[in-house]
């Protein structure tokens, strides 16, 4: 069985081989041309061996690329493939311009002369080519930007990514080759990182790192579009810096846990039921509260140490909790998690929201999210719904294969477009990396009060703010289907204006 498979795999590569030879040999039929021009002449004037070589060097060069493409790809691809391929997009791009500008009806033509829009800084890098288009006389770069599909259709792109560089100009990024089709899978998290995570490719191949400083992420995508690789990537990604007291995590999965219970481990706080849903939300809330009372007059922005984490809030199906579920439940979810959202990015909170059907009834406060990864979506109407009318002709959503789960478009808050596709995380591995890194002990969350909120130590969130004044706990923090216990308070006593414990800002 094995020789076979390897003499099919030698068959292949041959096979391959001689293919590109001809190809490559039919492509450079003018050189070849020339060349047998050239060599008969020296023939004729009997200089034989120099009119032999000039014969037969191009397709002596062909040959000699095809073994080496076939034997070695990576360094072909590194040395003479990939640079000859991006020589001859960007001499593409140049020769056909005026055609193609003309198809995508963004040429001007008077009884004196045709205008074609401006072309200039044409680059290759790795899979991609980018260039900057001038909008002409009577055009805007509304008109340039609904052209560029256009555009990346005729140069045979995959997709097209734009960026308005003012002053009448457009740059255009267009993905000549697809590197997003091949699935990765992560490398088990080592650094401890509270601001930004990796979590897959962009489409140029660099990394993708989604930016969580001061932002709430809407994660929008129909079932099996591989929301869960982009749950698991943040959680992931953040649980070194939760094992650590610079991150927690909380958690909401009104979809029986199914989803956060893989992982629960790295989790501080879950909810898997409706009740615990809304209490996990006052909590966070309180924690906003607290650290509001803790931070007037000292900083505007929150900085985690460790002790006094960022929080990260991850919402598996957010329609579930803020339509589906019992009216009085969607009611109270909606109201402390539009607090939350509008209050917490400037105090370490953070929401990360995943939603199958976007629609404004299920999702009414998606606006007040910052930023959006649209994976697959349903249609055209869906992804305008999502993303805006104008965004979404520049990130079809709707257009990724079902074959691509984990692919999708993030719209940053500045209305950058990225392409991407984020690791897969296995149950295996999301298991094994919840072993490695656990969430400590949950310290306990006090509801602020006129006397702990003149305190700086007093946001409830961290260790020595609960234990340390010897107060009853509020209640346990850790919230599980169906055992949390009711909350009990002891009377407080007063307390001076505590000096030690502050917020190191
Ligand atoms: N990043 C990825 N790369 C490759 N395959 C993936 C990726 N993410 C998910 N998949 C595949 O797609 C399947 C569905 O993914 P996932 O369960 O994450 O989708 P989902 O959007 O969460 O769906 P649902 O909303 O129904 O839970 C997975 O079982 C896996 O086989």
């Amino acid at each position: 069985m094995d020789a076979l498979r390897i003499a099919w795999g030698i068959t292949r590569t041959i096979a391959s081989a001689l293919w590109c030879f001809v190809w490559w040999t039919a492509q450079a039929w003018r050189w070849l041309l020339a060349c047998g021009i050239a060599g008969n002449v020296l023939l004729i004037l009997d200089h034989t061996t120099v009119g032999y070589l000039v014969l037969w060097c191009v397709p002596a060069f062909s040959l000699l690329r095809a073994t080496w493409a076939a034997v070695h790809p990576l360094s072909y691809e590194n040395v003479l493939g990939g640079p000859l391929r991006r020589r001859g997009w960007r001499r593409h791009l140049r020769k056909h311009w005026p055609k193609i500008a003309e198809r995508c009806g963004l040429t001007l033509t008077t009884p004196d002369a045709r205008v074609v829009p401006r072309l200039k800084r044409v680059r290759a890098d790795g899979n991609t080519l980018t260039f900057q288009v001038r909008a002409r006389l009577g055009h805007t770069l509304d008109d340039l930007t609904s052209a560029a599909e256009a555009i990346a259709t005729c140069l045979g792109a995959e997709a097209v990514e734009t960026r308005r560089l003012g002053a009448g100009w457009l740059e255009l990024t267009l993905t000549m080759r697809e590197l997003l089709h091949i699935p990765t899978l992560p490398t088990i998290p080592e650094t401890i990182e509270t601001g930004a995570v990796t979590l897959g490719r962009c489409s140029d191949g660099t990394p993708w790192r989604l930016d969580l400083t001061a932002r709430h992420t809407l994660v929008v995508g129909r079932s099996g579009a591989g929301k869960g690789s982009i749950f698991w990537g943040i959680a992931g990604n953040l649980a070194p810096a939760a094992h650590a007291g610079m991150a927690r995590l909380w958690g909401i999965d009104l979809k029986g846990g199914v989803e956060v219970s893989v992982g629960s481990p790295m989790f501080s706080h879950v909810a898997m039921n409706e009740p615990d849903a809304v209490r996990l939300l006052a909590d966070l809330h309180r924690v906003i509260v607290g650290r509001q009372q803790v931070m007037r007059g000292h900083a505007r922005m929150f900085t985690p140490v460790p002790g006094d984490p960022i929080h990260v809030l991850l919402i598996d199906e957010l329609a579930v909790l803020t339509a589906y579920a019992a009216k009085d439940v969607v009611n109270e979810a909606a109201t402390l998690l539009k607090l939350i959202l509008t209050q917490g990015r400037a105090f370490g909170v953070m929401v990360v929201a995943f939603v199958q059907d976007p629609r404004k009834e299920t999702v009414g406060m998606r606006d007040l999210f910052t930023q959006t990864i649209a994976l697959r979506l349903a249609s055209a109407a869906e992804t305008r719904m999502v993303l805006g009318d104008g965004t979404a002709a520049l990130a079809p959503a709707h257009h990724i294969a079902p074959t691509m789960p984990g692919a999708g478009y993030l719209v940053g808050d500045d209305g950058h477009i990225e392409r991407v596709r984020a690791d897969y995380w296995t149950d295996d591995f999301i298991r094994m990396v919840a072993a490695t890194y656990p969430a400590p002990p949950t310290p306990l969350i006090e509801s602020p009060t006129a006397e702990n909120a003149a305190s700086p130590g007093a946001d409830g969130d961290s260790d020595t703010n609960t234990a340390a004044d010897g107060d009853a706990p509020a209640r346990p923090v850790r919230t599980t289907s169906g055992n949390t216990t009711p909350r009990k308070r002891k009377p407080r006593t007063p307390r001076q204006p505590a000096t030690s414990g502050a917020r190191r800002d």
